[in-house]
């Protein structure tokens, strides 16, 4: 009765491990550390270095483990980069993925939960964003995620197993208790980037364009504060346990911050005053995406404690200082 956390040594995954583990479950973590780190997989947790992708080594981890369920983290998640290399996106988001659902059902997992996200709405024109929206996804990354729900879909009905795909919106901060937090060595995300300012590992950062129709011209977005995350993932795997029909579900709260309000929060409880240029729109940024967040509080029962833009900012802010902490004692 083990759980198999593909990508549980990046972001979100080890966050998710923790909370398995927390809730007394067994866990089994497959990551090819292209992007996480080994010192971020759960103490508690057994750890297999290799690809998702791998659909002998997938059985034999199944096997081995007594695996019954799969969350599914694993994936490259930079949307400019999947506009620069698609086919890349193509093959470990969705190859992948393809060929862990293909072991999955070959070995007769019967609950699967996937990571998907926002961006499988594309740029819709209202707000909030329910899960019945149209999916017009304009990035591959977002195809990418897409065309998995579709899979998933698909495989779910025709073999024994059934899934909840998460659309996550803005995820952000860390574990309350600084076990876990994002340390991608590529950050793009606003919070990441606004925390590393404050704690300066970076000189200054920018606003990617103030002139959208917006109250302040920043651009919208719900910030969802990652343990909360990780307990939605603990309810949706209880929620398929009890027989619970497939489904799609958003994650955040249904409430929107501006880049500026986000930055203001940044500053505040930091404390810091830090430069911050203004510089071209980012291509392919919507202007405003803020979940309908009825379904997953009504099907899971899910309650987030951290509901509050200052608690993520400080969680963030913490483990970018601990992260600090932690390279002058490697060095
Ligand atoms: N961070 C967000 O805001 C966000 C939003 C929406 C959806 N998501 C999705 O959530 C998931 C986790 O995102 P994250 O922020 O934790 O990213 P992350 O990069 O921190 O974690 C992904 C992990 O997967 C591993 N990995 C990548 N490809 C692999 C493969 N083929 N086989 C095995 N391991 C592999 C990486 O080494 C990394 O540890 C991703 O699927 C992402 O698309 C993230
Ligand atoms: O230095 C920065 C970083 C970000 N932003 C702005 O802050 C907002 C949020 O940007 P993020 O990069 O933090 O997040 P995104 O909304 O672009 O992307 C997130 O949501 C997407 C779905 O919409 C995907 O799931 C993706 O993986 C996830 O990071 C955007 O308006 C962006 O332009 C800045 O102004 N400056």
């Amino acid at each position: 009765m083990t759980v198999l956390v593909t990508g549980g040594a990046g972001y979100i995954g080890s966050h998710a491990a923790l909370a398995l583990l927390d809730g007394g479950r067994d866990v089994v973590v497959l990551d090819n550390l292209t992007q996480g780190h080994r010192w971020a997989v759960p103490a508690g947790a057994a750890f297999v270095e290799g690809d998702c992708g791998d659909e002998d080594l997938v059985r034999r981890i199944i096997d081995e483990h007594d695996v019954t369920a799969i969350m599914h983290f694993a994936g490259s998640i930079i949307v400019p980069d999947s506009v620069i290399y698609p086919l890349e996106y193509y093959r470990n988001n969705t190859v992948n993925s393809r060929a862990l659902l293909q072991a999955a059902v070959d070995s007769g997992i019967r609950h699967f939960i996937f990571s998907s996200t926002a961006g499988v709405y594309g740029e819709p024109n209202a707000t909030p964003i329910n899960e019945d929206f149209a999916l017009k996804p304009i990035s591959p990354y977002g195809t990418s995620k897409m065309m998995t729900e579709k899979m998933l879909a698909d495989a779910a009905i025709a073999h024994d197993f059934n899934y909840v795909a998460l659309r996550y919106f803005n995820v952000a901060g860390a574990d309350p208790k600084g076990r876990a937090g994002q340390t991608s060595r590529k950050a793009t995300h606003l919070i990441k980037i606004a925390s590393q300012t404050a704690t300066g590992v970076r000189p200054q950062m920018a606003i990617y364009g103030e002139d959208y129709q917006t109250p302040d011209g920043t651009c919208i977005r719900d910030y969802i504060h990652v343990s909360d995350l990780a307990n939605a993932h603990v309810l949706a795997l209880e929620y398929l346990e009890r027989g619970g029909e497939s489904d799609v579900m958003n994650c955040g709260y249904g409430r929107g911050f501006s880049v500026r309000e986000v930055i203001g929060a940044v500053k505040k409880v930091s404390g810091v005053d830090f430069s911050v240029d203004l510089a071209e729109r980012r291509p392919g940024d919507p202007q405003s995406l803020v979940a309908g967040a009825d379904r997953i509080r009504e099907k899971l029962g899910w309650v987030p404690v951290h509901d509050d833009l200052e608690v993520i900012v400080r969680h963030a802010l913490d483990w970018e200082q601990s992260l600090k902490t932690r390279e002058v004692n490697a060095a």
